[in-house]
């Protein structure tokens, strides 16, 4: 592994920075902090240290009780290491100018106690953090007045099998939709196919038929492209439900009103909020701490808001995880469930287990009352993918070996060095890619084109897309006997965009394929019915893409998906990036990899400390 050290650190600061604990960002903030605060605590700063570092790997603060649980690369002796004690930190921060005095008023770090021990924050993250929490338990203090009958008629008009009778209890879907009546805040979570994108469609038709037509509703995603699917699904249903024609959604960004030059300041905030009745954002779970915390800010307290997501998928880039916590949250924190909802789902409440559905858990009562509610049965596919998703999810590892030891149909599991199933994958779907797209056949070629995918955790090395997507094309050129070259446009050839067009609507992360129109090719993105079509050299940034990562993957999904499981020793192979890899499979998943390198992704969960799980003291 390679060390970049910093030359005149000293003390902690040295030996962690030596052990490639800390990277150089996180000594040089730790020592502007000592040179501005007239610190020289050794133990200080190197927390003062490990806190940036936790930010930049995804953390809002550092648990003082876990210091040494750093998540690293691989061979570092995280025991060999001078950790100090962590009421030693405590004791130290507490003396510390950098928590605020009277010569040094500005803060930078802030001490937080809990009931599960002290947090550490770097001053921003913690105000983010309160501002969350503040916004949030305020909007659990009142909730929206609806007219129980009129909700009542609706969800029974809305919530029907398709033989039209009412849906069995307990329905999830249903309760989401109560639940968003009558609160202002409403957390709807659940995996791939549970059918969040359908209930937030119902919710929507709720909301219309008790507002009218006048109800305005701001749509947003993290993601261009992730918007650019939720515009399409709700649309797709919008006539059937009443739902007024050519809703549109935006990136989170948009919505706010991004300004050139300001990556977190937003022409809608507390002072200019965002002019909508009900405001959804799907895919929370990519929403960083402060993204979320400019959302709150900007919604108008009486505006109803919808958090959509699967909190078990990879998370933000940036600091935070959200959605995660506030799924987890204690029930007690601060809010009271509206008088309304009881009435409304009594039948839910009092349901016991459904063949399709288990009753609801005394905890998800509870967690009714903060406006979450978990969606759990599984729509889109079943059988051994779900079944083992969820011993992933849950961190069975002796089960998920016993699937993928087990010969399924949709589930299997090949050594690293057993790559003929994955080889014939790979070049049947690239022909049949071909053949549709030089027959000029759009349709065919996007449906094609989602057949197959191989998915890597890292971009470069030995397990990475770089080396792996080559791989892939040579296995093609095998087969056709042509190459294939990358620096021209070939029918068949397919795209992965890496930069947000909006102009041409097509945004970063889509993927496409070329085909043959006239005598020259056009570039193809699916969009519902109407796919975007546009010539490859429009597109600003693209790349030929035969392999991609499990992140730039997220969003999307594959008839059959290929996982190359990564060194056991990586940090990248996680629980939440195995369960992401996953849920990307419709039919088949085919993980490649050892045993040990799957126990170990299985144990290994990202570890994003934060507080707003806790209760603070
Ligand atoms: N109650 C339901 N009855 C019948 N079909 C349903 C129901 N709920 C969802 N579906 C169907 O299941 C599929 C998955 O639903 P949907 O796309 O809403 O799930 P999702 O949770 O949003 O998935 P993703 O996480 O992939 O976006 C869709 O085809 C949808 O029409």
């Amino acid at each position: 592994m390679t060390v970049s050290t910093v030359l005149n650190a000293q003390g902690l600061l040295h030996v962690f920075n030596e052990a490639g604990i800390l990277a150089p960002a996180d000594v040089h903030v730790a020592q502007r902090l000592q040179k501005l605060g007239g610190e020289s605590s050794e133990i200080v700063l190197l927390a003062a240290a490990l806190a940036t570092r936790a930010v930049r790997l995804g953390s809002v603060c550092v648990d003082l009780n876990r210091l040494s649980e750093v998540t690293v690369e691989s061979e570092i002796d995280l025991d060999g290491l001078p950790w100090p004690d962590s009421a030693d930190v405590g004791a130290a921060l507490k003396r510390s100018p950098l928590l605020g005095s009277a010569e040094y008023p500005l803060q930078p770090l802030r001490l937080v106690a809990t009931t599960e021990g002290e947090l550490l924050y770097l001053e921003r993250y913690y105000q983010q953090e309160q501002t969350i929490r503040r916004i949030l338990d305020q909007r659990a203090l009142s909730h929206p007045t609806v007219d129980a009958a009129q909700v009542t008629n609706i969800l029974g008009g809305l919530f029907r099998t398709e033989e039209g009778v009412a849906t069995a209890p307990p329905d999830r879907q249903r309760i989401a939709a109560a639940l968003a009546a009558t609160h202002w805040t409403t957390v709807v979570a659940g995996g791939p196919g549970t059918g969040k994108t359908h209930t937030v469609a119902r919710i929507l038709a709720v909301l219309h038929a008790l507002h009218g037509e006048g109800l305005r509703v701001g749509l947003a995603a993290p993601t261009g492209k992730a918007a650019a699917r939720l515009e399409e699904s709700i649309n797709q249903q919008a006539a059937p439900l009443g739902l007024p024609a050519g809703l549109s959604a935006m990136t989170l960004h948009r919505l706010l009103g991004w300004r050139p030059g300001s990556r977190h300041r937003f022409r809608h905030d507390e002072y200019n909020r965002l002019p909508y009745d009900v405001v959804v954002l799907d895919e929370t779970s990519m929403v960083s701490l402060t993204m979320m915390c400019r959302l709150l800010e900007a919604v108008r307290p009486d505006a109803r808001l919808l958090l959509v997501g699967d909190p078990d998928q990879l998370t933000s880039v940036e600091a935070g995880a959200v959605l995660a916590d506030l799924v987890a949250r204690p029930a007690s924190s601060g809010a009271s469930p509206s008088p309304q909802l009881e009435p409304l789902i009594r039948a839910d409440l009092d349901a016991t287990d459904d063949p399709d559905e288990a009753a609801l858990s005394p905890f998800e009562k509870q967690r009714l009352h903060r406006g979450v509610i978990r969606l759990s049965r599984g729509r889109r596919f079943g059988g051994n993918i779900s079944v083992l998703a969820t011993a992933v999810r849950d961190g069975r590892a002796d089960d998920v070996l016993e699937i993928l030891h087990t010969s399924f149909d949709d589930v299997s599991f090949c050594p690293p060095g057993e790559l003929t199933s994955l080889r014939h994958d790979i070049v049947a779907a690239s022909a049949a890619l071909t053949a549709r797209a030089t027959a000029g056949d759009v349709p065919g070629a996007l449906k094609t084109l989602e057949s197959h995918r191989l998915l890597c955790a890292h971009r470069d090395g030995p397990f990475g897309v770089r080396q792996w997507a080559q791989q892939a094309m040579d296995w093609i050129s095998a087969d056709t006997g042509e190459r294939l070259d990358p620096f021209r446009w070939y029918p068949g050839q397919p795209l992965l965009v890496t930069e947000n067009d909006h102009d041409a609507k097509v945004y970063n992360g889509d993927t496409g394929v070329v085909v043959a129109h006239g005598e020259g090719v056009v570039a193809a993105f699916q969009r519902g019915e109407n796919p975007i079509l546009l010539h490859p050299n429009q597109l600003a940034a693209v790349q030929t893409v035969y392999a991609m990562t499990i992140h730039r993957s997220q969003g999307s999904q594959y008839d059959t998906v290929s996982v190359l499981l990564p060194d056991d020793a990586s940090a990248l192979l996680t629980r939440e990036l195995l369960y992401t890899a996953i849920t990307r499979a419709r039919h088949h998943v085919r993980i490649i990899g050892t045993d040990v390198s799957v126990a170990a992704g299985v144990a290994r969960q990202v570890q994003r400390a934060s507080g707003l799980r806790r209760t603070l003291v």
